[in-house]
């Protein structure tokens, strides 16, 4: 951990994303890192009162369990900048104010994000000032070539963090360990011996007030278009030399750029549905076009999914099932890998019937092992057993961890450029088939497991 102190300026910095994620991110990593110097310096176009800005940061800290010395310290520091960002002025007397290594954190829409990457061309910025941005980068592959082209008009592309809090979850780093650190599953982890792969992520929240910005992106964008994808390369990627950053972003790079949709066929390939009004733990969930904030005549997707190839030798043949919901019965949180047959089973033995499973649950962690065996009875009668272990608690929270990375310069948790333009060249054709309704939106009462028949592979 560098000793030198970083600057954390967050435009956006009144939205809910700093509130509900950022902060408190920040705090699970000060928890860990009592003695990281950064300074926090909120911008926003709303008036803020000091004391107001120091009272969130506070909070978020101490929810976090930071230590009270730390939250003393870094509250002391941190202050709040009424700016309105598109106006150039207004950011350069913004970027100047600040002393210390920079990072410019947009906590802000891609549209904004791009126009602001525009006016920093024309400002001088400290030497080695990194940016930070949030998903979804760009709203389609033109726009995200285009933030590409201008954010790195500003800093190179090693200075450019493109943030996906899946990557700094410990279940989803743990592929790296589970795959590359352990014999047993090194020589299956391929198309001759793996029949299918589904990543899951049902959520049982529904829209939560987010209105506003779900309404516009729905389940694809906001889920599949960016963390499935990234867990998918994580599971599916070749073997790296080491664990050097560049090194491991270029092998996830590699894996997208031969995905592409199963059948190539976006009505084939893709799924859509929305909920209606049902009950969740018993909480009543209004129908989705009945939520505040929603435009039904948008016809926003809450659970999608999409049927995806990984076209090399290892994965040739093998579906990859991306899905991910809201309003749903389960939190079904989880990478179910389904091995083949074996080759023969001999005449006699009495199999379970089921094929032999690896489930990796990312929320909350935990690894299973679904195999034949026999538990009683006839020894020669099997039947399908789990072998079950959970993993330990993470260290700190997903954005404590991509924070981490940013704050250190190490872009290992981050997306490159190229990935976030593959990720949209993969879900474009979709996108354009919902468009023009060459797959039908489906529906699905909140609180159960999603329409009928999913999670079949498309034919
Ligand atoms: O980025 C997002 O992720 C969350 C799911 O991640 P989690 O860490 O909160 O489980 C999702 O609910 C949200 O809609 C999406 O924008």
């Amino acid at each position: 951990m560098p000793d030198a102190a970083t600057t954390l300026l967050i435009i956006g910095a009144g939205g809910d994303l700093t509130r509900r994620l950022l902060l408190p991110g920040l705090g699970s990593l000060l928890r860990v890192e009592p003695d990281r110097h950064v300074v926090v310096v909120g911008a926003d176009r709303e008036e803020m009162a000091q004391e107001e800005w120091h009272r969130r940061v506070r909070e978020s800290f101490e929810e976090a369990e930071a230590p009270q010395e730390t939250v003393d310290r870094v509250v002391a520091d941190a202050r709040y900048e009424v700016t309105e960002a598109l106006e150039v002025s207004q950011l350069r007397d913004l970027v100047e104010s600040v002393e210390d290594g920079l990072v410019i954190y947009f906590a802000l829409p891609p549209q904004v994000t791009v126009q602001v990457c525009r006016l920093l061309e024309q400002i001088s910025l400290p030497e080695g000032t990194r940016l930070a941005m949030e998903k979804p980068f760009g709203h389609d592959l033109a726009s995200a070539v285009e933030l590409n082209r201008q954010a790195t008009r500003v800093v190179p592309e090693d200075r450019i963090f493109r943030i996906d809090h899946f990557l700094g979850i410990n279940t989803v780093l743990n592929l790296l360990g589970l795959r590359f650190a352990n014999r047993i599953f090194q020589p299956l982890w391929s198309a001759e011996h793996i029949e299918r792969v589904d990543i899951y992520y049902d959520e049982s929240l529904a829209l939560e007030g987010r209105a506003g910005y779900y309404d516009h992106a729905g389940a694809l964008i906001d889920m599949t278009q960016s963390h499935l994808l990234q867990v998918l390369a994580m599971f599916a990627m070749e073997s790296p030399a080491s664990m050097d950053h560049e090194e491991l972003r270029s092998l996830k790079a590699q894996v997208l750029r031969a995905t592409s949709l199963w059948g190539d066929d976006p009505v084939v390939a893709s799924r859509r549905a929305r909920y209606t009004a049902g009950t969740i733990d018993g909480r009543q969930v209004p129908d989705y076009a009945a939520e505040e904030g929603v435009d039904p005549a948008r016809g926003t997707e809450t659970l999608a999914q999409l049927t995806v190839a990984v076209r090399n030798q290892r994965w040739s043949g093998v579906p990859f099932v991306l899905r991910s919901g809201k309003a749903m019965g389960d939190n079904r949180k989880e990478i179910v890998v389904t091995f083949r047959e074996p080759s023969h089973i001999p005449d006699g033995l009495h199999d379970s019937g089921s094929p032999d499973q690896l489930v990796l649950e990312l929320r909350p962690g935990a690894v299973s092992l679904d195999i034949s065996i026999n538990a009683e009875g006839d020894p020669l009668d099997l039947e399908q057993k789990r072998l079950h272990t959970t993993l330990g608690q993470p260290r700190m929270r997903p954005y404590g961890e991509v924070l981490a990375g940013i704050l250190d310069s190490n872009p290992m948790l981050s997306i490159r450029g190229d990935t976030a333009e593959q990720m949209w060249r993969i879900v474009e054709p979709v996108l354009e088939a919902w468009r023009a309704d060459r797959v039908p939106m489906e529906e699905y009462e909140a609180g159960t497991g999603g329409p009928e028949g999913w999670g079949t592979v498309p034919r």
